[in-house]
């Protein structure tokens, strides 16, 4: 991989990172990161890549659109994660752009010829199933919390740990008021990765440990040492409770949508006044300011957003399914929008089969309201608008029309169900 330029410099070329882990750990990977030793950013124009930003030292193959990034240290100059001077320049060394890295699984270095280059031990420690950083500059930048939290999940099937040392740089960060300074995209992007990972959970766990949940997601975190009815709920913590149905979730769906709505549905519990505990009478309706907050903070997407919504506001009544009057069914149906949206009432059910499973000793149980439930939208959805107009009703009579006629499906339905 080495380029002669016309100044008789020597310029390396490196494959780093994620796709060296992810190839020594014997996954596939996709992405491709290279670092560049040796070379300004003129010669890489001249060289013909194409560069990424005005400002950032990252180049674009000219064919595969692949990226090069100039080796680089950098200096930290502020609070947070903008807070840094970026050098990059021919006489800065791989062993230098490799020790500003977060983990030393992600500092190895890949030649062409395939030689590997180790400075900080990442091949040991991917051996030993360890996260460990690689210097004492990890604390420059807060987003490693996170990184160090997805990757925990990311790999958790594997057995991998945060080497103890690390978990400290991880509890002295999240309680230094830096976490604070991330940019809620930036938070997002990491949460969102670790909410598709098998293990999600795992994230949210470590966040907790280290305390970096209550600096980013207080309302999350206030779950914890919240007392639950022992009879419904034998793990009794909610914080406990909910990374429970949160790993249910994850096997249910891969959809980010149902596992954050499984994630924020009993937040309502986390404010519930002491003399009502361990019951959390109305926490449906009490959760969703305190969803509303959090989406509005971390810039949440609106369709994880609106799924959190609904799951929350509705998680009781479906629970309550076979109990509920035809007339209550239909409201659900109508809050939901099963008319332009069927499919979201899957993702609600799903949501809810987690909430039943994510409990001590109900891991396998059956969710005997979600087939109840499509079997009456099925019904409802067989009625449509043309059928009512069919029958000469036009104008606004034929909205109320429909609403009876939707009622009336769901009726011989539940009826069906019982006979
Ligand atoms: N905030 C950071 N601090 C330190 N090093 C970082 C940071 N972000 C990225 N890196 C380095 O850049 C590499 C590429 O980053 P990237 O975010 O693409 O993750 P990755 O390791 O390739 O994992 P993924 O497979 O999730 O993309 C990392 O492996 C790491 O060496």
């Amino acid at each position: 991989m080495a380029k002669k330029q016309q100044s008789g410099k020597r310029v390396q070329i490196y494959l780093v990172g994620g796709a060296v882990r992810d190839e020594l750990l014997g996954y596939p990977f996709t992405e491709r990161d290279y670092v560049v030793v040796g070379a300004s950013p003129a010669q890489m124009l001249e060289l013909g890549y194409q560069q990424v930003g005005k400002d950032f030292p990252v180049f674009l193959h000219p064919k595969t659109k692949e990226e090069y990034a100039l080796a680089r240290t950098e200096r930290k100059a502020g609070s947070g994660y903008t807070g840094f001077n970026v050098y990059a320049a021919p006489d800065v060394t791989l062993e230098q752009d490799l020790a500003r890295r977060d983990l030393t699984i992600n500092a190895i270095a890949k030649t062409a010829d395939g030689a590997l280059i180790d400075p900080f031990g990442g091949v040991k420690d991917l051996q030993a199933r360890l996260l460990r950083h690689v210097s004492s500059a990890f604390v420059e930048d807060p987003l490693r919390v996170l990184r160090v939290a997805r990757f925990y999940a990311r790999y958790a099937h594997l057995g991998f740990q945060v080497a103890p040392e690390t978990l400290a740089l991880l509890q002295q960060l999240s309680g230094s008021g830096e976490l604070q300074t991330l940019s809620a995209e930036r938070v997002w992007i990491e949460t969102a990765k670790a909410l598709s990972t098998g293990t999600p959970a795992a994230y949210f766990k470590l966040l907790q440990q280290c305390g970096a949940l209550q600096a980013l997601m207080p309302e999350l975190a206030a779950l914890w040492g919240v007392p639950q009815p022992e009879k419904w709920h034998p793990e009794i913590d909610t914080g406990v409770h909910t990374l429970l149905v949160l790993a249910q979730a994850a096997k249910l769906s891969e959809k980010i949508e149902v596992r954050f709505a499984s994630l924020v549905h009993d937040l309502g519990k986390g404010i519930t006044p002491t003399d009502l505990l361990p019951s959390h009478h109305g926490h449906e309706h009490t959760g969703l300011p305190l969803i509303q907050q959090l989406c509005e903070r971390l810039r949440v997407p609106n369709s994880c957003r609106e799924l959190a919504l609904l799951v929350c506001e509705y998680h009781q009544l479906v629970h309550r399914a076979q109990e509920l009057k035809a007339s209550t069914v239909l409201k659900f149906f109508n809050a939901i929008d099963l008319w332009r949206k069927p499919e979201r009432l899957n993702d609600i059910l799903l949501c809810c089969t987690a909430d039943l499973r994510g409990r001590t000793g109900f891991e396998q149980a059956e969710y005997a309201q979600a087939a109840y439930l499509q079997q009456l939208a099925e019904a409802a959805l067989q009625v449509t608008a043309q059928q009512v107009m069919a029958l000469g009703i036009t104008g606004p009579a034929i909205k109320e029309a429909l609403n009876q006629a939707r009622l009336n499906a769901i009726n011989t339905a539940r009826r069906d169900e019982w006979r």
